[in-house]
């Protein structure tokens, strides 16, 4: 008798735990009507379970991911084992906000999911157990890491003042296609430029002014790029560019348009309208090139002839 008692006890409070357990447990027939639904379901859905016993999930959640969902609970009735769904794989199965105070932030409820097969006395698989755990606190962590993961990166590789990649990045780039370059041989050019007679710029208007110049140049280059090209700001008011897919010659036509368009243009500072050019030089890649820093150096040394030949222009290397 008291073995009874016992029994009887352990099912009242096991009943107990499932309604105020802060898991969602759902139970499902093999026609997906719901047998089962704590209160965890119920204070989440706002549907009690009164309400919604013996209907079918699918018609009064018609949010559901009802083919996804209704595939992965066929797997689990055939191959009689236990599916987990994860918030990394799809954030959440049934639709709830989150009301958690410290990851208020999040819009809705996270949620890791398993789908569990329920047998009958006979052994025979006739339902199926959803178990909705609520993971907001452990995605949102592992979600603002991961962002701030990814601005550390973005700053690592960056220039501040422009925006473009710094000189070890640029320099990352440049090895990158270079080695690109001995696997595939595509054609690829690489520019070196610098502003001209920018001291006097800094002498004449101020340090903010000739930064102001620098970013403009560094947006004008920017506008200028496709998305496979790799700008960086190797130096103060030196620039460099990998073109990829492009030779020497066809980089003359992007370097010309380039120059002239800064040329054209015009800075507006303290009232007053600054105007600069640059020179370039390009350095396509050729059979002389045995290695990154002749590459580089070849590029330095046409910006340098264009430099000793008036300045505003492009010099393409030639041995
Ligand atoms: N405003 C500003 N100036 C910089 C920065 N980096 C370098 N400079 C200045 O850029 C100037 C470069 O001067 P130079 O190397 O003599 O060359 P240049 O006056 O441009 O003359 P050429 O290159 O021969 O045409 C120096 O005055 C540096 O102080 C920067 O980040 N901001």
């Amino acid at each position: 008798m008291s073995n009874d008692a016992d029994l009887m006890n352990e099912l009242h409070w096991l009943i107990d735990m499932v309604q105020t357990i802060e898991v969602g447990l759902v139970v499902l027939d093999r026609n997906f009507n719901i047998a089962l639904w704590n209160g965890f379901m119920e204070n989440h859905s706002g549907v009690s379970p009164n309400a919604i016993k013996g209907k079918n999930l699918f018609e009064e959640f018609p949010e559901l991911p009802a083919a996804w969902l209704k595939k992965k609970m066929e797997s689990v009735y055939l191959l009689k084992n236990r599916a987990f769904i994860s918030w990394e794989q799809r954030p959440f199965v049934f639709q709830f906000k989150n009301y958690r105070p410290i990851t208020g932030r999040a819009e809705f409820m996270y949620q890791n999911v398993t789908l569990l097969p329920l047998a009958s006395l006979t052994g025979q698989i006739t339902h199926i157990s959803i178990i909705v755990y609520d993971v907001t606190d452990v995605a949102v962590n592992k979600l603002q890491l991961k962002n701030a993961n990814e601005r550390l990166e973005h700053l690592s590789q960056t220039d501040g003042l422009t925006q473009l990649h710094n000189r070890r990045h640029w320099q990352e780039c440049m090895n990158r296609e270079y080695e690109r370059f001995n696997r595939y041989g595509d054609p690829v050019s690489l520019v070196m430029f610098d502003i001209d007679r920018f001291k006097q710029v800094n002498d004449e208007h101020g340090h903010v002014a000739g930064d102001k110049v620098i970013q403009h140049i560094a947006h004008l280059l920017s506008q200028s790029l496709r998305e496979t090209d790799c700008a960086g700001r190797y130096g103060g008011e030196e620039f460099a560019v990998v073109l990829t897919g492009t030779t020497a010659e066809e980089a003359y036509h992007f370097t010309e348009r380039l120059r002239e368009k800064v040329a054209s243009s015009a800075i507006q500072f303290g009232g007053k309208s600054i105007q600069v050019t640059i020179s370039l030089g390009i350095c396509g890649m050729d059979d002389f090139v045995d290695n990154e820093s002749q590459w580089l150096a070849c590029a330095d040394q046409a910006l340098y002839q264009a430099k000793q030949q008036g300045r505003n222009r492009t010099v393409i290397y030639s041995e």
